[in-house]
């Protein structure tokens, strides 16, 4: 029985992917085998012993500590692009937010008093204080294009917009899928100076913590909308309030309000409501679910974001290893000396590496003794054994 701990809501529809006769989830167990988790926060809380994966049911995994992690040879999985179409949907009617004074304009017809007539004679008076502009033929610049951005870009095309986009690690994929007007900038400063609205859709890292900033906003359009559905952190708040309030920022629409943002009049501030569909849910749940369950019954791995990609079919005969080893020379002599010294024959074998780890699959004939499994685990450079029957 495999034990699964779930932090947040976790679909059922994913859950219902873990047969109950062999796995049991809930969100209060002791030594779990796995995480499910969405945006809870994991940094400085205690990840037991037992945990050998953990399943982000969404696309950033900023809130886990990947590093630790694949210290500890434990592969953490998300759903990329499971709730990207979720995410594209709330950008752009952020950008109808935005370009029609919506908000704004709906709290003015909130605030109206008075008779019905006296409410139409006030707002027809006033209108003219929310006037708006259209999409077309404006440029929207999107930064980061991957899963979610690539759908950003070709859905603003759609809608008749001019898109520059700027990703330096663009995928093969993603280029394949964007939309062949999309022109390519080549900093993010050149998307700033380029556009009327800027997206941005990066994870969150050292290296895009405060991306938009103070100089970056300095580049852009005067009156430009600045839109932010990655992580707060990707923009430096204090430096938007300040081009928002000298106007040189028509507004702000983000996922994630804080104290200083939320009573701005010209910023708009979702409640992380990007992936919150039915959909979203479901979709990241589910593959997420299939992943880890994979990985735990197989060892087989997909789409973890610190592990290679790697999947081979169980020769059928004995127990299955899975060893976790720093990436350095000669693990895999030792591995198959150690099994060779206990006369255990390999039938089938799979390597991988990435960056400084590496991933072992063995299909040996027979079955692992569990002191072999402990000496496998004495090996220097070995971070985790685990032996599949
Ligand atoms: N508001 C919400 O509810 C949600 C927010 N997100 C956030 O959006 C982020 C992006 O999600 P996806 O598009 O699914 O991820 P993704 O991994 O498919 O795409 C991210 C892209 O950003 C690019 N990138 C990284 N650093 C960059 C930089 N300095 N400049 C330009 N591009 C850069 C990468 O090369 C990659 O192509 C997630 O990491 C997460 O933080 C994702 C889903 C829901
Ligand atoms: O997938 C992501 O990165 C998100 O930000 C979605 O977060 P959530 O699962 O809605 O808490």
């Amino acid at each position: 029985m495999y034990r699964i701990l779930t932090l947040n809501n976790i679909s059922v529809k994913g859950l219902d992917r873990l047969p109950r006769e062999r796995f049991e989830t809930s969100s209060d167990i002791a030594h779990p085998d796995a995480i499910l988790v969405r945006s809870a926060d994991l940094h400085g809380q205690e990840i037991p012993d037992s945990v050998v994966a953990i399943g982000r049911a969404g696309a950033g995994v900023n809130n886990i500590p990947v590093a630790d992690m694949t210290e500890r040879g434990v592969p953490v999985f998300n759903a990329p692009g499971a709730n990207a179409n979720a995410v594209k949907e709330l950008v752009i009617a952020g950008l109808f937010l935005a370009a029609r004074n919506i908000c704004p304009a709906w709290e003015y017809g909130r605030g109206l008093q008075g008779s019905d007539a006296e409410l139409h004679e006030a707002m027809e008076a006033n209108k003219k204080r929310f006037v708006g502009f259209e999409l077309p033929g404006r440029t929207l610049g999107v930064v980061g294009l991957g899963a979610i951005g690539v759908q950003v870009a070709n859905t603003a095309r759609a809608l008749g917009m001019k898109v520059v986009g700027f990703d330096p690690q663009i995928t093969v994929d993603a280029a394949w899928a964007l939309d062949s007007g999309v022109e390519a900038a080549h900093s993010v400063g050149d998307v700033m100076a380029r556009s009327d609205m800027i997206s941005v859709h990066v994870p969150l890292l050292d290296a895009t913590r405060g991306l938009i900033n103070a100089s970056r906003l300095a580049q852009a359009r005067e009156g430009a909308t600045l839109l932010n559905f990655s992580r707060a952190e990707v923009v430096d708040e204090a430096d938007v309030l300040q081009a928002l309030n000298e106007e040189r920022l028509h507004a702000y629409v983000c996922d994630f309000p804080s104290n200083a943002l939320k009573d701005h009049p010209r910023a708009v501030t979702l409640p992380h409501l990007g992936a919150s569909t039915h959909e979203a849910q479901e979709n990241c749940a589910i593959m997420v679910a299939d992943q880890v369950r994979d990985y735990l019954e197989t060892g087989n791995v997909r789409n973890a974001v610190n592990f290679p990609d790697m999947g081979m079919p169980r020769s059928g005969k004995g127990d299955r290893l899975c060893v976790v080893n720093a990436n350095v020379p000669n693990m895999l002599g030792q591995i198959s000396s150690l099994l060779a010294q206990h006369g255990l024959n390999i039938d089938d074998m799979f390597n991988k590496a990435q960056e400084q780890l590496a991933y072992t699959l063995v299909d040996v004939e027979g079955q692992v003794p569990d002191a072999v499994a402990e000496e496998l685990r004495a090996i220097e450079g070995v971070l985790k054994v685990r032996v599949i029957s």
